[in-house]
């Protein structure tokens, strides 16, 4: 891992490995490590998030994970972010002390979603509170409002946010409120924090305002082509971009239609990769053959640009 380097590029939001009995399975990390690396050329991770299925695991299984992602991805990763969000402070607060233990470079939290913070001044308090138990651990505020259900705008959260929580450094925004993303990059220029964009069909909108990047599913799968996606912006040739948005987007609406979610995730990587993530927990359900049939016919589909 690469400690100080900003958090930039494509990270990929991973999925639990499960046997088929429902229990994690750690025995398929290193080589998923191996193949984020080397098929899909992504060197970021964050670990236990909503692909994670991190709110449906418990304490020690949140744990183990995090410790075989950073010992995995040690020698070959740049970032090994660590999701320590819980409804429990005191849990939370154990998730990050434990990922700063083990040598995370990062830790990212969500808003507690059933008792709700209702202004920034709670959310910044809860924030705090966990960012406080890992002192020397980069922080990131995961906003999540379609599954949390807290809407407090981001640009009116990150006001005066260094001063409560020195270790603050981005934002993972998965949300489609372009506008406070534009007021969030806008207004802290001088802070150098990284802006995570967190819904992958439109990322290069993301990118056009400045996003320093992206978190999300389908960088396990489509990485590769949405890596060719940020060299097209960066060079630039739109018209390029524009045509890998445009085709992800493509393969996405199509499984949207299907009924997408983190268990049809597993399933897509699953045929992707060769690696059994095995199914999601209840109340998630498998993918159904249908699906995984259909999905996997759309995206053998798909002519890119670069001829695939
Ligand atoms: C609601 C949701 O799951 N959003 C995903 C996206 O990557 C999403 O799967 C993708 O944009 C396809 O819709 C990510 O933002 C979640 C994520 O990064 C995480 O697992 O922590």
């Amino acid at each position: 891992m690469t400690p100080g380097k900003k958090l930039e590029g494509l990270v990929a939001a991973t999925v639990t490995p499960m046997t088929p009995d429902g229990q994690i399975n750690l025995s398929v990390i290193r080589k998923y490590v191996e193949y984020l690396v080397s098929e899909q050329n992504v060197k970021n991770v964050f670990v236990n998030g909503t692909t994670g299925e991190g709110l449906s695991l418990n304490i020690q299984e949140r744990k183990q994970l995090a410790e075989e992602w950073v010992c995995q991805g040690k020698e070959k990763l740049d970032h090994v972010i660590i999701h320590v969000g819980a409804l429990s402070l005191p849990e939370s607060q154990e998730l990050a002390r434990h990922a700063a233990a083990i040598g995370a470079s990062g830790i990212a939290v969500m808003a507690p979603f059933f008792f709700k913070p209702t202004n920034k001044d709670e959310l910044t308090a809860f924030l705090q509170k966990v960012a406080s138990e890992a002192p020397a651990v980069p922080f990131y505020y995961y906003h999540i409002p379609s599954l949390t259900g807290v809407k407090i705008r981001v640009e009116e959260l990150l006001g005066g946010i260094k001063e409560q929580i020195p270790t603050f450094q981005g934002v993972k925004f998965s949300d489609t409120d372009l506008l406070d993303l534009a007021q969030c990059i806008n207004k802290n220029e001088r802070e150098q924090f990284a802006f995570l964009y967190g819904v992958d069909e439109q990322l290069l909108s993301a990118l056009a305002i400045g996003a320093d990047g992206a978190v999300g599913s389908t960088y396990n799968y489509l990485g590769q082509k949405t890596n060719l996606m940020l060299q097209a912006f960066a060079k630039p040739d739109l018209a390029l971009a524009r045509k890998y948005q445009f085709l992800t987007g493509e393969f996405l609406n199509f499984v949207i239609k299907l009924g997408f979610g983190v268990a049809q995730t597993k399933a897509v990587i699953t045929f992707v990769s060769g690696i059994p993530m095995g199914p999601p927990r209840l109340p998630l359900v498998a993918a159904s053959e249908e699906f995984i049939v259909k999905a996997k016919a759309k995206l053998d589909s798909i002519v890119w640009p670069d001829g695939d």
